[in-house]
C-alpha cells in the first residue's frame, strides 16, 4: 500500500535509531536519547529547525544488542516510522541527554543512505497514506467486500469486545473507547497493537507488515490473546456469589442466616474484604450501647479514609481492640467450698487466718453471688506466699489469673492509658490485662501496691481508687477506649510488703490480711511438701534420685538462709538440684555433686565445719554434715 495522495513526509529524513521501542503509527512514545549520533540528530535538526518539516523524523528500531552498539551505524532495518517531534526536553544528570515525545505519523521504507555523521540521513520512500483516512480512499478498506472487508469487520468487533473490558478511568482507553468509531479501520491495528501489552519484536512485526491484510492477520490474535488474559484475571478476582448478600446482610445490622460471625471467621475473607469482617465483629461481640455507637461511627470513618493516612490505622487499631475485649465473655465460677477447702491446703501449708479468710469470702460470694467488695490486701514479707495463694484462689474459683506488677508504676496513664490524641497512645494495664485473659471475670493480682511511686505525670494511687472502688468501677474508663468497661466481675487481690507506704485513701478501700513469716518448723514442712516436689520436677529428677532428709534441711534454713518466707530456701534446693543433675547426667551411680552451697552460712560458730574453697561453703562431703543426702 503506497501512497501518492495527501500530506506527503519529506522525502529525505534524519534517521533516529532507538533501542526503546517500535514507534507505531498512530501512537505516542518517549524516547530517551544520549547517544553522540541521536543527540546530534536532536540539536542540529530539532532545535535549530523552525519550520514544521524540520520536526519530522524517522525512528528506526536498532535491532543491535544495546550491550555491543558501538558509534559505528548498524545496519538499518528497513522499515521506520516517520514522527512528529512534539516535545523536547533535554537534561545534564545523572549525563546530558534529551527526551523526546514523538508521535508516529505513517511507516516509510529507507530507500537510500544519504549520509552517516554526524547522524544518518535517507532517502525515504512513503508507505502509509497520511490524513486522507477519513477519505474515500480509506473508507474502501473499511468497506472493503471480500476477505480484508471480513477481516477489518472481525478486528473492529474484537477492538470493541477488548475496550469494553479495559479500565475506563484510564484516559487513553476511555479516548479510544469514544473515537474508536470515528477512526479509519486500518489505523486499528497500530493504535490497538500500541496500546495493549506485546513484545518489541510482536510489534516490530506489525511495524513490517505493510499491506492492510497482513497488518490485521498480525494484530488479531494479538488482540484475543489480550482478552484471554483479561478474562483469566476476572476469573481468579471473581467473589463468591453469596458474599455481597452476607455483608449486605451484616450491614443492615441483620446477622446472616443460619451462621453466627465469630472471631475466628478471620482467614475465610478471602476477598480481603477486611472491612466488612471488622463491622461484622464489631456486631458480634455484643457490648454495649454506647460503645457500640463508638466503633460503628469509628469504622464509618474508616471507611471514608484512605489507607494511607496516619489515622487509618490509629482507628483501626482502636477498633481491633474494641472487638477483642471481653465485654460480655465470662467464665463460671465453680463455688465449692469444701473442694476450695482441699485445694488451698494441697497448695499452701500453714497461713491458716489468711486460708479461713479466703473461704469465708468465697463461702459469701457462693451465697451472694453479685458481692460487690471487698477488696484484699495480703500485707507481709518477701516469700511468704502472697502471690501464689491469689494465684490458687483463681484455681479455686476456676477463673482465670493476671498479675499486674505495680512496683516503679509512677505513671497514672500506665492504669488508665493514654487519650488516643497522644502520639503512640495505648489502653492501660487493667484493659490490656482484660485483653490478655479474654474474659470479664478474671483474678487480677495487684501486686507490690506499697511500691507505686508519684510523678509529674500524675499519681497512679489515684487512678488505681476508680478501679478498686465496687460503688465506681462498673464504669471504669480507660482513656484511650473513652467509653466505659464494667470492671464489677473482676476480683481484685492485691499484695504488698507494708501498710505503711500504701496511699491512705486506696489502703482504707481494702482489707488487710496480715501473712506473717514462718517459723523454722513451718518453714521444713513447707520444704519438703511442696518447695522439693516442685524443684525435683523443675531440674528433672525423681524423688529416687535425690533425697533431701529433713535435719538437712533445718541445717540450711538455720545456716544458709535468713528470711521470713521461704524463696531464699527453695533457691538452695535448686542449687543442689542442679549440682545432682550433673552427676546423674554424667552417669554416676552413687556421686556426691561438687556444686558449692552458694551463699554465705549464718552459723559463723559451725562455720568450720565446713569447707571453705574460693570463698564459697560446700554442702557435699563435709565430714559435719548431719545427715548425708542420697543420690545414686
Ligand atoms: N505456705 C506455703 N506453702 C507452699 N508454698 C509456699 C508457701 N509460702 C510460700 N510458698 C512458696 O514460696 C514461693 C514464693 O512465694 P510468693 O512468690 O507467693 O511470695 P510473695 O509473698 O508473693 O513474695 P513477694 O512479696 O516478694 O512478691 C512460691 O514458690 C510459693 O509457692
Amino acid at each position: 500500500m503506497t501512497s501518492n495522495s495527501g500530506i506527503r513526509i519529506p522525502s529525505r529524513l534524519p534517521l533516529l535509531l532507538t533501542h526503546e521501542g517500535v514507534l507505531l503509527p498512530g501512537s505516542t512514545m518517549r524516547i530517551s536519547v544520549d547517544t553522540a549520533r541521536n543527540m546530534q540528530l536532536v540539536k542540529s535538526r530539532l532545535l535549530k529547525g523552525t519550520s514544521l518539516k524540520s520536526t519530522i523524523i524517522g525512528v528506526i528500531p536498532n535491532t543491535r544488542d544495546p550491550e555491543h552498539d558501538t558509534e559505528d551505524l548498524p545496519t538499518l532495518h528497513r522499515i521506520g516510522t516517520a514522527g512528529l517531534a512534539v516535545q523536547v526536553v533535554g537534561s545534564n544528570w545523572p549525563k546530558p541527554h534529551y527526551t523526546l515525545l514523538i508521535t508516529g505519523l505513517c511507516r516509510f521504507r529507507v530507500a537510500q543512505l544519504r549520509k552517516e555523521r554526524p547522524f544518518p540521513v535517507g532517502e525515504v520512500e512513503q508507505l502509509d497514506k497520511l490524513e486522507q483516512y477519513a477519505s474515500a480512499d480509506a473508507a474502501d478498506a473499511a468497506g472493503a467486500d471480500g476477505e480484508l472487508g471480513e477481516l477489518s469487520q472481525r478486528f473492529y468487533q474484537v477492538a470493541v469486545q477488548l475496550l469494553s473490558m479495559l479500565d475506563m478511568s484510564v484516559p487513553v482507553v476511555a479516548k479510544l473507547r469514544r473515537l474508536l468509531d470515528s477512526l479509519p479501520r486500518e489505523t486499528l491495528p497500530d493504535v490497538l497493537a500500541a496500546m495493549i501489552r506485546t513484545s518489541n519484536q510482536e510489534k516490530l512485526q506489525v511495524l513490517d507488515a505493510v499491506g492492510l491484510e497482513e497488518r490485521f492477520k498480525k494484530t488479531l490474535p494479538l488482540l484475543t490473546r489480550q482478552i484471554e488474559g483479561l478474562k483469566l484475571l476476572q476469573k481468579t478476582r471473581k467473589p463468591r456469589p453469596d458474599d455481597d448478600k452476607k455483608v449486605l446482610a451484616v450491614r443492615r445490622g441483620g446477622v446472616f442466616p443460619g451462621r453466627q460471625f465469630s472471631l475466628e471467621e478471620d482467614g475465610e475473607d478471602e476477598d480481603g474484604d477486611d472491612m466488612a469482617l471488622l463491622d461484622r465483629k464489631v456486631r458480634g461481640v455484643n457490648m454495649p450501647e454506647p460503645a457500640l455507637r463508638v466503633c460503628l461511627k469509628e469504622l464509618k470513618r474508616l471507611k471514608k479514609m484512605p489507607q494511607s493516612m496516619p489515622e487509618y490505622a490509629l482507628t483501626r487499631n482502636y477498633l481491633e481492640l474494641m472487638v477483642e475485649l471481653p465485654w460480655s465473655k465470662s467464665t463460671t465460677d465453680c463455688l465449692d467450698i469444701r473442694a476450695a477447702r482441699v485445694l488451698l491446703d494441697s497448695d499452701h501449708y500453714a497461713m491458716e487466718k489468711l486460708k479461713r479468710r479466703v473461704l469465708e469470702y468465697l463461702a459469701v460470694r457462693q451465697l451472694k453471688r453479685a458481692l460487690k467488695g471487698p477488696i484484699l490486701c495480703f500485707v507481709g514479707p518477701p516469700g511468704v506466699g502472697k502471690t501464689s495463694v491469689g494465684r490458687s484462689i483463681a484455681r479455686t474459683l476456676g477463673r482465670e489469673f493476671h498479675r499486674i506488677a505495680l512496683g516503679g508504676v509512677c505513671d497514672q496513664s500506665d492504669i488508665r492509658g493514654h487519650r488516643r490524641t497522644y502520639v503512640g497512645s495505648m489502653p492501660g494495664r487493667i484493659i490490656n490485662g482484660l485483653k490478655t485473659v479474654g474474659v470479664n471475670n478474671p483474678v487480677f493480682l495487684l501486686d507490690e501496691v506499697d511500691k507505686l511511686g508519684k510523678s509529674l505525670q500524675g499519681d497512679p494511687a489515684a487512678a488505681l481508687l476508680e478501679v478498686l472502688d465496687p460503688e465506681q468501677n462498673h464504669s471504669f474508663t480507660d482513656h484511650y477506649l473513652n467509653v466505659a468497661f464494667d470492671l464489677s466481675q473482676v476480683l481484685f487481690i492485691a499484695t504488698a510488703n507494708t501498710t505503711a507506704t500504701i496511699p491512705p485513701a486506696l489502703l482504707d478501700r481494702m482489707e488487710v490480711l496480715q501473712v506473717p513469716g514462718y517459723t523454722q518448723e513451718e518453714k521444713v514442712e513447707i520444704g519438703h511438701r511442696h518447695l522439693i516436689p516442685h524443684q525435683l520436677e523443675q531440674h528433672g529428677l525423681t524423688p529416687q534420685q535425690l533425697q533431701i532428709p529433713q535435719d538437712t534441711t533445718t541445717d540450711i534454713i538455720s545456716r544458709y538462709t535468713r528470711e521470713a518466707g521461704v524463696r531464699s530456701l527453695e533457691r538452695k534446693y535448686g542449687a543442689i538440684c542442679r549440682a545432682v543433675a550433673v552427676k546423674v547426667a554424667e552417669g554416676h551411680k552413687a556421686a556426691k555433686p561438687d556444686a558449692p552451697l552458694p551463699g554465705p552460712s549464718h552459723a559463723a560458730g559451725e562455720a568450720g565445719a565446713h569447707e571453705q574453697e574460693g570463698g564459697e561453703r560446700r554442702l557435699w562431703g563435709t565430714p559435719t554434715w548431719p545427715c548425708p543426702l542420697r543420690c545414686p
